[in-house]
């Protein structure tokens, strides 16, 4: 697996949890308090002659109150912020268009725009707010097309205060953004290091229980069957007793290299030991993961490692176990151990299954 795709994964198991609830809860909140508000509202006009009023005011809290009891039962669709949004859209231009209860409808866009930047992503954000800020400018400056009437001295200060105010709630959440996005980049790096090896820079034992695993178990339609070789050098001991620690350590990086090179990019190589690594093939078939460990083998004893002087063969054992569902993931890890002491013992240099 190449290092953006380890990255990919990494970052969603960074489930920026606590960004998520404020969202959510933010939904929440404002669409019962909102919704409730305008319901209320719509009550207040009945009578008042204003249908249009009314049927906005309704409109808009009915489309509030399923939005927030669908976004209860799908928690993770995104699509709920956007529709409070729209809702916060038609309802401004409503309550600009009528005037709201006794032309009041202006006061309540503040609030309403507020929620806007508030509900949708940042980004989002700015056209979601341009396009509400656009349709009502356009109506203030075209009164004979709306039914409230407001006056020159009314629309000019309206304008500048929800400009001043559209502003600084823009400064505030892009300071809190770049803010937000500068502690992902820190918490991600330290994830990063802290799920890496830091001489074969492959990921360590941390990543495949903390990320790999976790992932695999959620979605095992992409995963399972999932093989798994363990990959273990031979008399590595030696190497590091003949020529140095120093050249161990090379001689695992260079072990680590033609591993990478056998396998496909959608499959892991990494180091869970002093010169012990764990293969991961994701949608892998026992006899396709044997078979990859065999490529891995072969390349591994052609390739001897040279160093200046140094010439020196390697070799390596190989144990390989197939999990075909979720519930037997840790059971064939235990196999394909088993089955790399099986190769141990009948030799080394060989694969056993
Ligand atoms: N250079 C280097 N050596 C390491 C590292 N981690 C572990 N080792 C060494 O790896 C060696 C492992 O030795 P053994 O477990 O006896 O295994 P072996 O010599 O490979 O023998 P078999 O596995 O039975 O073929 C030990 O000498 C460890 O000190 C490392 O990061 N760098």
């Amino acid at each position: 697996m190449d290092y953006s795709s380890l990255g990919k994964l990494l970052r969603s198991a960074q489930q920026d949890e606590a960004e998520a609830k404020r969202r959510r809860l933010t939904l929440y909140f404002i669409s019962y308090v909102g919704g409730t508000i305008m319901a209320f509202m719509a009550w207040l006009n009945v009578g008042n002659n204003t249908p249009l009023l009314v049927g906005t005011l309704t409109a808009s809290a009915a489309v509030v109150y399923i939005n927030v009891l669908l976004s209860h039962i799908f928690p993770r669709v995104d699509v709920f912020y956007y529709v409070g949004g729209l809702v916060a859209m038609f309802t401004v231009n409503g309550l600009v268009y009528t005037g709201g209860l006794n032309n009041t409808g202006l006061y309540f866009v503040f609030p309403l725009l507020f929620l806007q930047i508030i509900v949708v992503r940042f980004r989002p954000a700015l056209i979601y707010v341009s396009v509400t800020l656009a349709i009502t400018t356009f109506m203030l400056y075209n009164q004979e097309n709306i039914i409230a009437q407001y006056s020159d001295e009314h629309v000019s200060r309206f304008l500048i205060s929800t400009l001043c105010f559209v502003c600084v709630a823009f400064i505030g959440e892009n300071f809190w953004h770049q803010s937000r996005k500068e502690m992902l980049k820190e918490n991600f790096e330290r994830m990063r290091q802290a799920n890496t090896d830091p001489l074969t820079k492959l990921p360590n034992r941390r990543f495949l229980e903390a990320v790999f695993f976790e992932k695999a178990m959620q979605d095992p339609a992409t995963y399972f069957p999932l093989s798994a070789v363990v990959v273990d050098i031979d008399h590595f001991k030696k190497i590091n007793d003949s020529y140095g620690h120093d050249v161990g350590d090379q001689v695992l990086i260079h072990v680590t290299s033609l591993m990478k090179e056998a396998v496909r990019s959608s499959d892991v190589v990494a180091r869970t030991g002093g010169e012990e690594f764990l293969v991961l093939f994701p949608h892998a078939t026992l006899t396709q993961a044997v078979k990859l460990a065999e490529t891995m083998r072969r390349l591994i004893e052609e390739r001897p490692f040279v160093a200046g002087d140094i010439n020196h063969p390697i070799t390596a054992s190989f144990g390989v176990a197939t999990a075909l569902t979720d519930t037997n993931l840790h059971a064939s890890l235990k196999q394909a151990d088993d089955n790399l002491y099986k190769a141990k013992n009948a030799g080394r240099n060989r694969v056993m299954e």
